[in-house]
C-alpha cells in the first residue's frame, strides 16, 4: 500500500504590506505554492522578504489580502502541524548542548524525540563528535546545521526558510539543497529566500 498525500496548497493572495512608517512595502503580492512545487522570494535588502516570510506563516498579518491554507484562511491547529518555519534570525540556545538544542526544538514542535533520534540528525547535518558541545562552542555555520536539523525531526509539508543558507559552507548548502529537493519531489512545498541562487530544480519566482 502507497502512502497519499493528499494534494495541498499555500497560496497568498493580493497581499499588501506597509512598513511600520506606513510607506508601502510591498503590494499586490500574490502566489500558490502547490504539493511538489517550491518558490523562491527574492529581492534587495530592506523589499521585505522576511516580512513576507513572517505573513506566510502566520506570524504577522498582511494590510490587504490574505494567506490561505487548503483554501482556509492560516493560523488553525493543521497548518501549525505542516508548518516548519525557520526564521533569519532564529537562534540555537547558546548554553544547551547541540543535543539538547535538537531535543528542544523537538520539543516545541511538539515532537518527543530520543537522544539517539536527536544524534542520528546532528550526525546528518555532519555534527559527529560536536553532540554534547554547548553551542556557544560552536561555530556560525554549525550553529545554523543545529538549527537546520530541526528539518529531519518533525514532518511538515510546508517550508518556510528564511536565508538557509546564510553561513553554511559549500557542502552544508549542497547537502540543504538536495534535503529540500527530495522533501519537494516527496510532494512536500517550500518557500526560500536567499540572496544566491538556489541549486534546486527550478521553481517559483517571487520578486518584490
Ligand atoms: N520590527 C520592525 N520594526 C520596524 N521596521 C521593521 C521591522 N521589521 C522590518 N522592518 C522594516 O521593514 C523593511 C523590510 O524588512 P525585511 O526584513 O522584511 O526585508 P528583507 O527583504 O528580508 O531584507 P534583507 O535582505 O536585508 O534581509 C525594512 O525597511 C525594515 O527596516
Amino acid at each position: 500500500m502507497g502512502l497519499a498525500l493528499r494534494s495541498s496548497n499555500a497560496q497568498c493572495s493580493r497581499i499588501d504590506l506597509r512598513a511600520r512608517h506606513g510607506t508601502p512595502l510591498f503590494s499586490d503580492v500574490g502566489f500558490t505554492v502547490g504539493a511538489g512545487s517550491w518558490a523562491h522570494v527574492r529581492g534587495a535588502n530592506g523589499a521585505g522578504k522576511t516580512s513576507l516570510l513572517r505573513l506566510l506563516a502566520g506570524l504577522s498579518h498582511p494590510d490587504a489580502g490574505e494567506v490561505r491554507w487548503n483554501g482556509e484562511k492560516i493560523g488553525g491547529e493543521e497548518f501549525r502541524r505542516e508548518l516548519m518555519y525557520l526564521g533569519h534570525r532564529a537562534a540555537v540556545k547558546e548554553d544547551l548542548t547541540a543535543l539538547e538544542n535538537v531535543q528542544f526544538a523537538a520539543e516545541m514542535d511538539g515532537v518527543k524525540i530520543s537522544e539517539e533520534q536527536a544524534q542520528e540528525a546532528l550526525v546528518r547535518f555532519g555534527l559527529a563528535g560536536r553532540e554534547e558541545l554547548p553551542v556557544r562552542f560552536l561555530s556560525a555555520g554549525q550553529k545554523r546545521r543545529v538549527l537546520l536539523a530541526r528539518t529531519v525531526t518533525r514532518p511538515a509539508k510546508l517550508w518556510i526558510l528564511d536565508e538557509p543558507f546564510t553561513a553554511l559552507d559549500v557542502k552544508a548548502v549542497d547537502f540543504i539543497s538536495h534535503l529540500v529537493a527530495d522533501h519537494v519531489k516527496a510532494g512536500g512545498m517550500a518557500v526560500l529566500t536567499s540572496h544566491q541562487s538556489i541549486p534546486l530544480p527550478p521553481g517559483q519566482v517571487v520578486d518584490l
